[in-house]
């Protein structure tokens, strides 16, 4: 893969710059009297190029919103809509990168056939694919590891080849759910800023759903905190940080402070 300088759009079409609408959705488990209602009358849009973080309590949810606006959950009421297509099933435009690395990656596959797999149903042939997974590897720091296996990796190496592996398949939106929960602080904290860089320059799309609320204010240009049972959005915060980031001068931030203390309030509220 060439890594875009900014996102091509493709076939997709933003409305006032809004890429993803989630319009007024539920989502359940089960069928009819028997179903358990889970996510209700919730909405948000997100634009192109922006990133979106989603907090909540423990078991609100927020996996259940992933599966729905990733096309994995079908909405019982509403719709997600990407780009001007409405998600009915897993779409090629949205990729998703899950907390545990080790069940996404494939063991028995070097790195670069784990990027490259991917890629098989888009007829691009054999080295073509492997050129795109070298690249996507390099945009993560791993040039040149192609040939290793995923369990010769540490655990945050591991994590980057799942979001190489998003980014060769050229997703416009970025799915993360908890992916930084099973690392440790300092890795957590590369990752963190490794996802910052790769949407300065790629300008993907990410909507990450994380407990750690330091982590989603640091990461995101709007935190969109769910509550409730049913889940629904109880508060929006724009942190207006702009898209560069720094550990301990953002979170030094008075913005920083202030977003934390409306979101523990709210999250405390609602528990
Ligand atoms: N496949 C399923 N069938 C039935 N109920 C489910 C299913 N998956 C999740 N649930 C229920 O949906 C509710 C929300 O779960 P979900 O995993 O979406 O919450 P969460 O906010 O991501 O949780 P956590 O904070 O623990 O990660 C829980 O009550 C859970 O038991």
């Amino acid at each position: 893969m060439t890594i875009p300088q900014s996102i091509h759009t493709g076939t997709l079409t933003t409305t006032g710059n809004v890429l993803l609408k989630v319009d007024n959705i539920a989502l359940g488990y089960g069928e009819g009297a028997a179903e358990k209602r889970i996510v209700d009358a919730l909405s948000f849009d997100v634009g192109l190029g922006e990133f979106i973080s989603i907090v909540g309590p423990s078991g609100v949810g927020k996996t259940t919103l992933l599966r729905g606006l990733s096309g994995l959950l079908k909405p019982k009421v509403g719709q997600v809509v990407v780009g001007g297509h409405v998600v009915s099933g897993p779409h090629p435009d949205i990729a998703v990168v899950f907390q545990d690395y080790s069940r996404s990656l494939m063991p028995w596959m070097s790195t670069r056939e784990n990027v490259a797999f991917p890629l098989q149903g888009r007829g691009a042939g054999k080295a073509e694919r492997n050129k795109e997974a070298e690249a996507a590897l390099e945009a993560v720091g791993l040039g040149g590891q192609g040939d290793k296996y995923p369990w010769e990796m540490s655990g945050g190496m591991q994590q980057r080849v799942a979001i190489a592996r998003a980014l060769a398949y050229n997703a416009k939106v970025l799915l993360m759910d908890e992916p930084f929960a099973s690392v440790d602080a300092q890795t957590r904290f590369d990752l963190e800023d490794l996802v910052i860089d790769l949407r300065e320059k790629l300008g993907v799309t990410i909507i990450l759903v994380t407990h750690d609320v330091d982590e989603a204010i640091y990461l995101a240009d709007k935190v969109i905190v769910i509550a409730e049972k049913p889940a629904t959005v109880v508060d929006v915060i724009e942190t207006g940080f702009g898209t560069h980031r720094d550990q301990v001068a953002t979170k030094a931030d008075p913005r920083f402070q202030d977003a934390r203390a409306r979101i523990l309030t709210r999250l405390r509220h609602n528990d």
